[in-house]
């Protein structure tokens, strides 16, 4: 039988943006509130989580000795400090069979978690890497994730259950750097659409329509396209086809998209945040 992970406790180490989306999107799924608890120093973040009914704590250790799965959601800046205090602490006295580390933090490496979490005598947690995105709080994420070696077959069903209840996406990779495109791609992505949104407001708003209007027309063509592309069956290209009539005003606007290099403004900007995951990882390894 799978194990079921509604019967697990989960701790998030650190109280922020993502944390509580996610801890949103499990809560709406039904997920006990007295089964999380989550650590954070600052008191207004702290607060917020408090007031979403589950369990705060300002010590790491806390949190991380009562959970099944710690779910790391502090900034990659602060991850070594985070996990160096976790492996000397939490983990030093749980001997060997240590919880699962789920780590959502951009670009730091599941070799960099393990060998800062490695305790004094030697043992370290399994750990898994997760990209997730700020749409987990109404369930509607997606999610890239990474499993090292020694995760077994019950921890990634433990894993595709946590994520199933925040996310409709969910894609496994095998090679670890594939996780910083998907940074590059839906890690940052709701951010691009946001952009996407703000500029057609300014747009439209340049041309006579009031900034509400704009918002109203723009945000509701965001969930259109969007739902049209994720519950029916033709490709974006197909959909994209269907909306622009020969000579009319789409293939006008798509036309100015493309003679301002709009593909390459969007190759450059995925390849950017992919390679600022990528760099991440590497330079905040090596400190
Ligand atoms: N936001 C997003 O869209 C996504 C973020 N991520 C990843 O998720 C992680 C969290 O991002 P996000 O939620 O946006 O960041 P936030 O800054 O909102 O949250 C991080 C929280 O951790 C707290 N914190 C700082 N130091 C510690 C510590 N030593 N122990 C415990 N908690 C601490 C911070 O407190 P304080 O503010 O006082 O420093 C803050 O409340 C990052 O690693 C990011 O790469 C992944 C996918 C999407
Ligand atoms: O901007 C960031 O670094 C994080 C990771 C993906 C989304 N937000």
């Amino acid at each position: 039988m799978a194990p079921d992970l509604f019967s697990k406790k989960i701790s998030f180490i650190g109280g922020g943006n993502m944390a509580a989306a996610i801890i949103s999107g499990l809560l709406a799924k039904g997920f006990e509130k007295n089964s999380i608890m989550v650590s954070e120093p600052w008191d207004v973040n702290r607060k917020k989580m408090a007031d979403l009914g589950v369990k705060t704590t300002t010590d790491n250790t806390e949190a991380a000795t009562v959970g099944d799965l710690i779910i790391l959601s502090i900034k990659p800046q602060v991850a070594k400090t985070v996990c160096q205090e976790l492996a000397s602490k939490a983990f030093s006295s749980q001997g060997s069979s240590l919880p699962l580390l789920v780590s959502i933090a951009a670009g730091i490496t599941a070799a960099s978690l393990k060998e800062w979490c490695t305790t004094k005598d030697g043992a370290s947690p399994p750990i898994v890497r997760v990209m997730p995105n700020t749409p987990a709080l109404l369930g509607e994420g997606a999610s890239g994730v990474y499993a090292g070696e020694d995760v077994t077959p019950e921890q990634k069903e433990q894993v595709n259950q946590l994520l199933q209840s925040v996310s409709r996406a969910i894609e496994w990779v095998d090679k670890e750097s594939l996780l910083d495109v998907v940074t590059g791609l839906s890690g940052s992505g709701p951010a691009y659409f946001f952009a996407m949104v703000e500029h057609l407001v300014t747009s439209a708003t340049k041309l006579g329509l009031s900034e509400e209007q704009a918002t109203r027309l723009a945000t509701q063509t965001c969930l259109g396209a969007g739902k049209m592309m994720v519950e029916g069956s033709d490709p974006p290209a197909q959909l994209r086809k269907n909306v622009t009539s020969p000579n009319g005003t789409t293939q006008a606007g798509l036309e100015s998209f493309e003679a301002s290099g709009f593909a390459s403004i969007v190759d450059k900007a995925v390849k950017a945040a992919t390679d600022r995951g990528e760099e991440l990882g590497r330079v905040l390894g090596s400190q």
